[in-house]
């Protein structure tokens, strides 16, 4: 799209019933409908990388059935994310179940061409093994970029089984690989058993600071979201959102739960307290449908990716605005 058109936005829902037709991310045009989005949703079917219960790989399919009942308007955010931008729905990234680094290197080469359009990337997983070669691709485009991993783990891990690629290791890696601005590393929602204490400690020299799902309960979502805009200032930003950093009672549709996690409710406000933040893509992974009920993780994954959605459209027309 260039400045002066118009967006193609969602399938009215007042002609169209809302359940009627394939499912696209909020029901909105698919990305060889329009050309070219500002924003591109792309699902990645990969879940080879999992430790415990498979299935993450239908996660981008669940997310996309739940998301018909997002409305056009965003009240939280006074936007409305689909009219600001072209949001279209890139379909999937059809990767090898087979081999983990084959896939990998699929997820880096197809986020590489989306990027080179001139698209930010809302992804839906899949397991989060494919954050790392996400953050590879948005690295050789913006520098090292600013992390926000919302978590219950700490996922910087560093092998299982002898394997580097896993869902339990990408910010390791890409620590290694000097892929983010190890000033502004944060992970929000930690929780839950570890294998020692020495996790905490390579964490932290890794440059990661933590904030656990206790913290948010007792803070507040508006001081954990100021503190984190103060980290992070006017980086380029890239939040990683493992949905698991949910309670299982928000999102029991996941591989790897743990008791004692944030609400959906603090999820959502502390990402719109980081709407001035310069989200450069953004990822939502671990919604497992099988382990769901009622399409209670992956309506809270679609209101997510909704939020993530918001905050890029806005900035994208702030900045043509100028
Ligand atoms: N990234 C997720 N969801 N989980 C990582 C858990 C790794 C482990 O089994 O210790
Ligand atoms: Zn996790
Ligand atoms: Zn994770």
């Amino acid at each position: 799209m260039s400045s002066n058109e118009t967006p193609r936005g969602p399938v009215d829902s007042s002609r169209v019933p809302r359940y009627a037709g394939p499912a696209t991310f909020a029901r909105l045009p698919r990305l060889d409908e329009v050309g070219r989005a500002d924003v591109a949703v792309v699902g990645v079917p990969f879940d080879s990388g999992v430790s415990y219960r498979p299935g993450a790989r239908f996660g981008g399919n669940a997310i996309r059935e739940a998301s018909r009942l997002l409305r056009p308007y965003n009240p939280a955010q006074d936007a409305s994310p689909f009219a600001l931008a072209q949001v279209a729905d890139g379909g999937d990234i059809a990767v090898n179940p087979f081999n983990i680094n084959e896939a990998v290197e699929t997820v880096e080469a197809a986020a590489d061409d989306l990027l080179g359009t001139g698209a930010r990337l809302m992804t839906l997983g899949g397991d989060h093994t494919i954050a790392l070669p996400l953050l590879r691709s948005v690295a050789k485009k913006h520098g090292p970029v600013a992390l926000l991993h919302f978590d219950a783990h700490l996922d910087t891990w560093d092998t299982y089984f002898g394997a580097e690629y896993t869902h339990g290791t990408p910010f390791r890696r890409a620590v290694e690989e000097g892929i983010l601005d190890t000033s502004a590393l944060s992970h929000v929602g930690t929780r839950g058993p570890l294998y020692g204490k020495q996790d905490l400690t390579d964490d932290e020299k890794m440059g990661f600071g933590i904030v656990t799902s206790a913290d948010v309960y007792r803070r507040g979502a508006d001081e954990v979201a100021d503190q984190l805009r103060q980290r992070i200032g006017d980086r380029p930003l890239y939040i990683s959102i493992d949905i698991d950093c949910l309670d299982p009672a928000h999102a029991p549709g996941t591989g790897t739960p743990e008791a004692g996690g944030m609400t959906s409710r603090e999820l959502l406000e502390i990402l719109r307290g980081l709407a001035s933040c310069n989200l450069v893509s953004a990822d939502v992974v671990e919604v497992a449908p099988a382990y769901d009920h009622a399409e209670i993780t992956s309506v809270a994954a679609s209101h997510t990716a909704y939020e993530l959605t918001t905050i890029m459209s806005r900035q994208i027309a702030e900045a043509r605005a100028q």
